[in-house]
């Protein structure tokens, strides 16, 4: 790593979930440890951080309270960052970067109807992450059938099956605009006005929705 990094400029990008805090059952619960917080605190002295997590923004910047960091939630899809493209030795003001803002009408819709149907199944859980909804399942029995059941009976389904992201614990409606970690990570890179060669980004993360931004790091790095 030392090796790699020699006479790069290093960019830091964390994932929240799992990664920063541990998994535990109850989704707001989900604090970040002292340590933790210092350790990122001063990481993002030295390098420029960012966290992309698939939480509301406001709902991971809460968790992390830091202010020398870069948040997105929704899993990329609504940014602060720095007015494109940054001069690194001036402070610019943040701006607010929100690829999917024209669904969020169709997201408030679905988030309604989600919390009507899920009221009849117990344990589980919706979470409004602002451009994206979860539906936590962690807790209700037999939850693969309550998963399928519910995703059968959403209108979502009906009108577009790839509005939604399945997983047995947990089920993750997002829109359908081609966007996601990985476009957060070219965001910040260029908004940074890091996408050059001489720069070494870092991101660390361990859910699936990481592997979009691996997958644009490792094909930047050919
Ligand atoms: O991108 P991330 O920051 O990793 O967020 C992804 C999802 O994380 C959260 O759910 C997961 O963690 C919970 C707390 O540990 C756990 O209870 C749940 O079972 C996990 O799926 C968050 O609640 C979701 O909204 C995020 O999409």
């Amino acid at each position: 790593m030392m090796k790699v990094a020699k006479g790069k400029k290093i960019v830091v990008f964390l994932d929240y979930d799992g990664t920063l805090s541990p998994i535990v059952d109850d989704p707001n619960s989900a604090f970040m440890s002292d340590e933790m917080r210092a350790a990122v605190r001063e990481v993002a002295k030295c390098f420029p951080t960012a966290i992309i997590s698939g939480r509301s923004r406001e709902k991971v910047k809460e968790f992390v309270q830091l202010s020398n960091v870069y948040y997105a939630g929704s899993h990329g899809m609504d940014i602060m960052a720095p007015p494109r493209p940054v001069v690194m030795d001036k402070k610019g003001t943040e701006v607010l970067f929100q690829p999917a803002k024209s669904f969020l009408p169709a997201i408030q819709k679905i988030l309604t109807e989600l919390e009507e149907e899920t009221a009849k199944i117990k344990g589980a859980m919706v979470e409004d992450n602002r451009f994206c909804v979860s539906v936590h399942f962690r807790h209700v029995k037999d939850e693969v059938k309550h998963h399928h059941l519910l995703v059968k009976k959403l209108s979502v389904q009906k009108q577009n099956s790839s509005l939604i992201n399945s997983k047995a614990q947990v089920m993750e409606i997002r829109p359908t605009i081609e966007w996601d970690k990985g476009h957060a990570v070219e965001y910040f890179l260029e908004t940074l006005g890091l996408s050059n060669s001489d720069v070494l980004p870092v991101y660390i993360g361990e859910d699936r929705t990481d592997e979009d931004a691996f997958k644009v790091l490792i094909n930047q790095s050919h």
